[in-house]
């Protein structure tokens, strides 16, 4: 379990994270999610005790993991896959942490099996792809076999078979009781990945909670209508208390349900052409609540 408590992290002038409270449970792949900037690699480092907060506390399994002795034992992680020495082998590498861990040399043969590296062990990191790295980044976290993981974008780099293949691994982490961690700043990433959500905006907590619970937040669904007699169905709609937009054949109508709008129609003899209820996918939710704290958004200063 990972408990974060009013944490708050800022690099001069900026509030990296703001307050930021939240509590990870074992069992489940929790996303970690929000958009460039928000503040998501901050925290994971705050969690592993590579940075000091400037207020609040972080405990992993009610301890700071600073004070573990054996950390990879604890928690394992996936930070920036990049940050490995080039010139070393994949089993060079692994071999190196796991003696500093004193982890059992047998556990690198398992964990590059386990990410489908063992054909590559000898090779140099220098000549991995980025999907390489990635996979080699998660031996490494599953190296101390851990009750706590971390992933930092770990879906970056990989191929649809890469992808599908982590998402199984995640689920599996989470079935053996682990407590799963994995941040991204794509909604679509984390919606076959992650059952449970902390979504965070400008370092500041915007939601905790499942998946589902989140995507009844976003929901405001809309009846889109194509008639042939826009005009009077826009003004009998409105008269009944909906809000209609207009675009030639086609009225998007929020405030009234389909069985309404078809009733209503019905009984003025409007002809209905088309009449589908639309429910916010998590993506547009997680749009919208994240909207007031994107930083860069692209074409439009702020
Ligand atoms: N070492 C640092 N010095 C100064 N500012 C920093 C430092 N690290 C992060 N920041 C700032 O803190 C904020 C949060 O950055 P962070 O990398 O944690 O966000 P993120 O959610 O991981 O973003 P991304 O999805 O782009 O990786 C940003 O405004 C960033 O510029």
């Amino acid at each position: 379990m990972i408990e974060v408590n009013e944490l708050t992290k800022r690099y001069g002038g900026t509030t990296a994270v703001d307050h930021l409270s939240f509590t990870v449970r074992p069992g489940h792949v929790t996303g970690f999610l929000g958009p460039n900037g928000a503040g998501k690699s901050t925290t994971l480092r705050l969690v592993l005790g590579l940075n000091d907060p400037t207020g609040g506390s972080v405990t992993v399994d009610g301890r700071r993991f600073r004070d573990r002795p054996r950390g990879l034992r604890h928690v394992g992680a996936l930070l920036d896959a990049h940050e490995v020495h080039g010139g070393r082998s994949a089993l060079a590498h692994l071999t190196v942490l796991a003696r500093s861990n004193r982890i059992p040399r047998r556990r690198v043969d398992a964990v590059l099996e386990e990410v489908g590296l063992a054909g590559a062990r000898r090779r140099r990191i220098g000549g991995f792809s980025l999907g390489m790295k990635q996979r080699l980044g998660i031996a490494a976290a599953l190296l101390g076999d851990p009750p706590v993981l971390l992933f930092d974008e770990p879906l970056n780099g990989l191929d649809p078979e890469g992808v599908k293949w982590l998402r199984g691994l995640f689920h599996r982490l989470a079935a053996e009781g682990r407590t799963v961690l994995v941040s991204s700043h794509l909604m679509s990433e984390m919606e076959n990945t992650a059952d449970r959500l902390v979504v965070i905006g400008r370092g500041a907590l915007i939601a905790a909670e499942s998946l589902t619970e989140f995507a009844a937040r976003g929901t405001r669904p809309t009846v889109t209508v194509r008639t042939p007699d826009t005009a009077a169905l826009t003004a009998l709609l409105t008269g009944a208390g909906a809000e209609v937009r207009r675009d030639a054949d086609t009225l998007t109508v929020t405030g009234l349900d389909a069985d309404r709008i078809g009733e209503i129609a019905l009984r003025h003899r409007v002809l209905l052409r088309e009449l589908t209820t639309r429910t916010a996918s998590l993506e547009e939710a997680f749009m919208e609540l994240t909207a007031d704290s994107v930083e860069y958004l692209a074409g439009e200063a702020r």
